[in-house]
Parts: C-alpha cells; sequence; structure tokens
C-alpha cells in the first residue's frame, strides 16, 4: 500500500545528498538514497543541486515516460507525499477512461462533438473495448512485443470468453448466441462501426507486432472458412478458432508471387482414388504460420486456383522469418511436402479459388487501413505531448514553428484518413453485399492513402523526437516502433502502390462512355 504519510518541501529539502537523498515528483516524495547508484541515467545526475532535495517533476518528464513510476520496482521507492497538495500528473484514471489530448481520440468519439456515424452504444463499447484492453490484454502485449513468444494461452481464453474472437471478423452469422464484452452490444447490433473501434482500440496501445500476434490470422483466414467450406469442416474449425483452442492462418503469398496472385506455384493434385489432395510447394511472409494449425491455401489445380484448408499434418513445417516487427506475430515460411489432405477440406469450388480469396480482400485492406489510422493517431498524441513537456532553448518545443508546423501536417493526415475510413464504413453498414463492386476501388486508395500518410508523419515524429525516436525504449520508444513498422500496412493485404492502381482501374472502368471536358 502506497505510504500516507505527508512532507514539507522544507522537510524535504534537508535530505539532499548521496546516501540521504530524497526528490519530489508530482507531489511524490521519493527515497532515492539507495536507487541512486541503480539508477540507469546514473547517480550525479540526481546529486545536483537543481534536483537533491528539490522537485524534480520537470526535469523528471522530460527525460521519462510516465510508466516508470508505475513499475513496483519504482513505486516502492514512495515514502509519502508533499502536505496538502495533489498530482497532476500521475493521477488514478479509469482504464476505460478516454484521451484529454486534442486530437487524442476520433472526433465522432469525443465528448462535446458530434457525429452522423456513431451511437450511444458504440461509445458504450469503445470503453468495454477499452477497458478490456487495458485490463487483460496490455501488460502481455507488452512483454510479448518484447520477447517475441506467442500470445499467452491464457490470454486467448479470456479472448474467447468474451467474445473479442469473434469480433475479429466483424458483423456476421458467427456472432449469434455469443455474449459480447458482457453484453454491451448484442450480437444483431454489432455493426461495421463496432467492428471498427473494436480494431482501433487493439492496436493504439502501440505494440504492431503483437497486434498481429493476437490471432489477427484468423481475421483472414477463417471467413473463407466459414463461407466456403462443406457444413462440418466449417462448424468444426470455427468452434475451434473461435474457443482460442487452435489458430488458422492465410496462406496465400509466396516467394514467387504476392500480390499477383496468378503466379503462385504452390500444387494441389488428386490422389489417384479421388480422396485426397496432395499439396506441393512453399509459402511466405505467412502472419501467424509458425503456431497455426489450420491453413487456408491457395493452390494451383488443374485449371486454376483452388483454397484448400489445410491442417497441420506430416509433410507441413514453418519456420519464424525474422521480421522488422516482433516475433510475436509468428510471421512463416511454410513448406508443403506431399502433403495429404481430403477434398472434403475443399474451400468453394475446385478451379474456382480466386473468388475465395478476393472474397477476402476487401475486409482485410478496410482492417488494415483501420488500423494504420489508429496508431497514427496514438503517434500524433505522443507528438503532441512531447512537444507540451520538452523544453528547448528554455521554452517549450512547441515554441519552435518548425515543429508547430509538424504536428499541422500530421494532423491533418491523420484526420483525413480517419473521416475517409469512416465514410466508407458507413457504405458497408449498407451495402456489404455490393462491396467488391462499389468499395473494392475505394477502399484500395483509402489504405493507400493511409498508409502512405502513416510513413510520412513516422518520418515526422521521428525528427520532432530526435534521438529518442530512434531508441526502443524511454521516451521515444512508440516514435521508433512506428518508424519501424508502419511499412507494415503499406504491404500487408496488398501493396500500396498496386492498391492506388487498383483505384484508379476500377474508376476508369466505370467512365461514362460520354463524359468529355
Ligand atoms: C524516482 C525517480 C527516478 C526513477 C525511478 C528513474 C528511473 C530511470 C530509468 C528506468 C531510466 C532508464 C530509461 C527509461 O526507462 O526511461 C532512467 C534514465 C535516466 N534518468 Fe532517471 N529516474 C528517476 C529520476 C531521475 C531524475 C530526477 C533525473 C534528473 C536528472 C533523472 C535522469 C535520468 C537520465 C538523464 C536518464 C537517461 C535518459 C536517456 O537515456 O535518455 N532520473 N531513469
Amino acid at each position: 500500500m502506497a505510504s500516507t504519510k505527508t512532507f514539507t518541501r522544507e522537510e524535504v529539502a534537508k535530505h539532499n545528498k548521496p546516501g540521504d537523498l530524497w526528490i519530489v515528483v508530482d507531489t511524490r516524495v521519493y527515497d532515492i538514497s539507495k536507487f541512486a547508484a541503480l539508477h540507469p541515467g546514473g547517480q550525479y545526475v540526481l546529486t545536483t543541486p537543481n534536483v537533491a532535495g528539490k522537485d524534480a517533476t520537470d526535469v523528471f518528464y522530460s527525460l521519462h515516460r510516465k510508466e516508470v513510476l508505475d513499475k513496483p520496482m519504482y513505486k516502492r521507492l514512495v515514502i509519502g507525499a508533499i502536505a496538502n497538495e495533489q498530482p497532476t500528473i500521475q493521477v488514478n484514471e479509469s482504464s476505460d477512461a478516454l484521451s484529454k489530448v486534442p486530437y487524442g481520440e476520433p472526433m465522432g468519439l469525443t465528448p462535446g462533438y458530434h457525429t452522423p456515424y456513431y451511437t450511444e452504444n458504440h461509445r458504450a463499447f469503445q470503453r468495454a473495448a477499452r477497458k478490456f484492453m487495458m485490463e487483460e490484454v496490455y501488460s502481455e502485449a507488452m512483454a510479448r512485443e518484447e520477447d517475441g513468444k506467442r500470445i499467452s494461452q491464457s490470454v486467448v481464453d479470456k479472448m474467447a470468453e468474451v467474445g473479442w474472437l469473434h469480433m475479429r471478423l466483424g458483423p456476421g452469422k458467427h456472432l449469434k448466441g455469443v455474449t459480447l464484452l458482457g453484453g454491451v452490444v448484442k450480437p444483431e447490433d454489432f455493426d461495421y462501426f463496432h467492428e471498427l473501434i473494436y480494431h482501433q482500440e487493439g492496436v493504439r496501445i502501440g505494440a504492431r507486432g503483437f497486434n498481429d500476434g493476437q490471432l489477427s490470422g484468423m481475421a483472414i483466414g477463417l471467413p473463407p472458412v466459414l463461407n466456403f467450406a462443406r457444413p462440418e469442416v466449417k462448424e468444426r474449425v470455427a468452434a475451434e478458432c473461435f474457443s482460442g483452442k487452435k489458430y488458422i492462418s492465410l496462406a496465400i503469398t509466396e516467394a514467387f508471387a504476392g500480390s499477383d496472385v496468378a503466379g503462385l506455384q504452390t500444387t494441389a493434385v488428386k490422389s489417384d482414388d479421388g480422396k485426397f489432395w496432395i499439396i506441393n510447394g512453399t509459402k511466405k511472409w505467412i502472419t501467424n504460420g509458425t503456431f497455426s494449425d489450420y491453413f487456408t491455401t491457395a493452390c494451383r489445380t488443374k485449371k486454376g486456383l483452388t483454397v484448400i484448408l489445410v491442417p497441420r499434418v506430416d509433410g507441413v513445417e514453418t519456420r519464424p522469418i525474422k521480421t522488422a516487427y516482433s516475433a510475436t506475430a509468428g510471421t512463416a515460411y511454410i513448406t508443403f511436402d506431399n502433403v495429404k489432405v481430403p477434398v472434403e477440406y475443399t474451400l468453394g469450388e475446385e478451379d474456382k479459388g480466386l473468388k475465395v480469396v478476393l472474397s477476402n480482400f476487401n475486409h482485410e485492406r478496410w482492417m488494415l487501413a483501420a488500423h494504420s489510422a489508429a496508431l497514427h493517431r496514438t503517434i500524433v498524441e505522443e507528438c503532441l505531448k512531447w512537444a507540451n513537456q520538452r523544453y528547448v532553448f528554455g521554452k517549450p518545443l512547441h515554441d519552435q514553428a518548425v515543429i508547430r508546423a509538424k504536428l499541422a501536417g500530421m494532423i491533418a493526415r491523420m484526420e483525413a484518413g480517419q473521416a475517409w475510413l469512416e465514410q466508407i464504413t458507413h457504405q458497408m453498414t449498407k451495402n456489404y453485399n455490393e462491396q467488391s463492386d462499389k468499395l473494392a476501388g475505394s477502399i484500395g486508395l483509402l489504405k493507400m492513402f493511409v498508409t502512405r500518410s502513416a510513413r510520412e508523419t513516422a518520418e515526422e515524429a521521428q525528427l520532432v523526437f530526435g534521438g529518442r525516436g530512434l531508441t526502443k525504449t524511454g521516451l521515444g520508444r512508440l516514435i521508433e516502433m512506428y518508424h519501424r513498422t508502419s511499412g507494415f500496412d503499406a504491404i500487408l493485404g496488398g501493396v500500396e502502390d498496386v492498391l492506388g492502381d487498383l483505384g484508379v482501374r476500377q474508376a476508369l472502368k466505370k467512365m461514362p462512355k460520354s463524359a468529355r471536358l
């Protein structure tokens, strides 16, 4: 329990030398007599006259993140508080609290602003999703992002319990009968704005690799099973995956072909008795592949592509690929060596797999745009906070016009992306089935815009943070992470340029013959 002792500032000032050293940070009194020798920033800085026995709040926050003081090993240094004063920085906020930093939340979810898209239920859902992430997932995310291990089963079990895994696939029949986050939204009322909030709450904490590690393979690997598998296979595999007992990933890309699906070389040939597929080939960059039990796999067959659900059986090998983000994502290189799979595991019609593959893309790209836009907002918030708390030449960093210009660019890009995202989401709530015709091009262009502007912001944010934006720990850790990983969204689910081109080609197809200047 935190100490309830109180001191005056005069009392604190008496403890100002090595071996008897106190400081004040945000009205709390820290006895750092023994810690000083262990301080990662060195002992000397703590014994200087402007720190020893003094209020070190400003200097502390110009050098450390708030979360340093939340660590139990440092909480123990608190011996009391300054009498009759209240902390203003380390205040106890509820885990579902909204950010008070301007632009820290999407405008439509910020108290006091109006929105045509979000209802009271969406707001309640946002708070419940945030609470779940902060209380049940946050510490796991930080630990796994760091050590690269796969997500703990205990956390997956909690996710399964509250319908978190079901919601990864968005609205649909698969939600029927599931209590979503304690019942905050009825399954039949869960719409694409709930899903948008769900995805954005999942990534705002800033652990890009972990975000994929928390079963993003399911978001893209399971829909083809739900939509195209034989009923018996569908029911069994869906139950296993939604309960978090088994994992699935989408295995399309190869070293031979990425966005160019037609160039795939993995083959599936029927056995002589026609009962099995014999699969040979490789897959590359398969998210969650290292720990998946099922692979929704695109194969070349006699007259086209066929998508086959491949269980992890003899002949399937997965190897981790080292990428720029955390190994917790489970990115894999897969080899299929004479893998025997019953023909009942075919998804959709033989040789007509392109339809199965394409049916998935729009939702995946929209989801990636949602992720990218949410992380963009986190970075804008980091930059605003830093520009406010960092002092240079005796003034806050935001006193420099060049910094304000950078912030202006970031905010504008981020809000433009979110506004477009919400507009497309609104269309999805109206006519999802018409999506591929009406929205494929727009979703491609949206993703291109959002991911490109994310990387522009990543560069700018690094300049705002200077050297700190290059280090994996400390004040700039999120900036470093974003700079290192923002390119993922530009590539996963379709490369930025290819998607931009798709958008324009789709528009050109619809040009009226009569259109003239
Ligand atoms: C309760 C008090 C303090 C604790 C628990 C603490 C803890 C830490 C920790 C964990 C680090 C490693 C970097 C990080 O994780 O952010 C660090 C770095 C540092 N600390 Fe402290 N610190 C305290 C007070 C102070 C104060 C009052 C100063 C004032 C000068 C200071 C100066 C530094 C410096 C210069 C670094 C290196 C920063 C860098 O690498 O950029 N610390 N401290």
